[in-house]
């Protein structure tokens, strides 16, 4: 019989329900959002169904991984389509705590990887990888979670969060999951909502240049070269204007001088459109 889904705003609680499932010898998987759910969230939960018995969605907004003049008061919010959405996608519970169940008190740990977060989003947000670590590195003590799932789109993230699993010995595997994208590639996230027409128009830009820069990095191309023609094919979107464009090993995230054969590439890049900054990437092995 399906169980039907439950929203749980305490750890406690949410403890509570966990040690029940685990006694009866369910595997748990978790796949942390901060909400205002799509396609790409639901393919995380369609994998974890596939792993686990019982699958916890989080759905929080993280103060700790926002810079002070980011968009976390106005990032979109909508918990009752969400709760709608993570039903018939088949979750068994969201934990949708508030920001005072989280961090009743000032946050005086802090957990940060160095290294894989210094560059790319690192280097454009000052602290946002010490948050997203401290937060995720939470949830998995809240959860104990077998199996935890997260998106290719954050590839950095998936990075971070590897090496701080491997780094202190935190019993969970982590499954990372392809990039579900629209029909014109842009790839699906919140943000896409801030978007005008026009500039929802242009963004597949990024898409259309990753496209071009994996098949010459597949082909062994030079990578500042392909860097130069991807940075002069986004330019020509007038909207566009780009944070980074960078192409580095993957997953250690350092700069190739040439890069060998069998070497992962991560194409990465950060384009604001306006107010609205976007990221996306492809993974090319040379
Ligand atoms: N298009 C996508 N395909 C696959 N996974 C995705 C996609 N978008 C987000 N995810 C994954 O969902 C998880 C939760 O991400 P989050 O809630 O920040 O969504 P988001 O759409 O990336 O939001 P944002 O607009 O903040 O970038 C992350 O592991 C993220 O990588
Ligand atoms: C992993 C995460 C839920 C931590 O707040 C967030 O960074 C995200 O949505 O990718
Ligand atoms: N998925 C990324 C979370 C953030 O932008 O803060």
């Amino acid at each position: 019989m399906m169980q039907t889904m439950q929203q749980v705003v305490t750890i406690a609680e949410l403890r509570q329900h966990l040690k029940e499932a685990r006694r009866q010898g369910k595997r748990v998987g978790l796949v942390p959002t901060m909400g205002y759910l799509h396609e790409g969230h639901l393919s995380l939960v369609n994998e974890a169904k596939k792993h686990c018995e019982i699958v916890v969605m989080s759905i929080f907004v993280n103060p700790l991984q926002f810079g002070p003049n980011e968009d976390f008061d106005r990032y979109p919010r909508d918990m009752e389509r969400d709760l709608k959405m993570a039903a018939s996608a088949g979750v068994d519970f969201v934990f949708s705590p508030s920001v005072g169940e989280m961090y009743p008190q000032q946050v005086k740990t802090n957990v940060s990887v160095s290294g894989v977060s210094e560059p790319l989003c690192g280097r454009s947000r000052p602290g946002h990888f010490d948050g997203v670590a401290t937060v995720v590195l939470k949830l998995f003590q809240i959860v104990q979670p077998d199996y935890a799932f997260f998106g290719q789109k954050d590839a950095q993230q998936v990075a971070v969060v590897e090496q701080m699993v491997r780094d202190l010995s935190v019993p969970v595997t982590i499954i990372p999951c392809p990039i579900v994208r629209e029909a014109d590639g842009v790839a699906m996230s919140s943000r896409n909502v801030y978007l005008s027409a026009e500039e929802r128009k242009q963004a597949a830009v990024l898409y259309r240049s990753l496209q071009l820069a994996e098949k010459k990095v597949a082909s062994g191309a030079d990578l500042d070269s392909v860097r130069d023609e991807m940075i002069r094919t986004i330019e020509a979107e007038p909207l566009a204007d780009i944070d980074y464009v960078e192409l580095l090993r993957y997953p250690d995230l350092t700069k190739p001088e040439a890069p060998e054969k069998g070497d992962r590439v991560l194409i990465a890049l950060a384009v604001r459109f306006g107010k609205t900054r976007l990221i996306d990437n492809v993974i090319v092995t040379v």
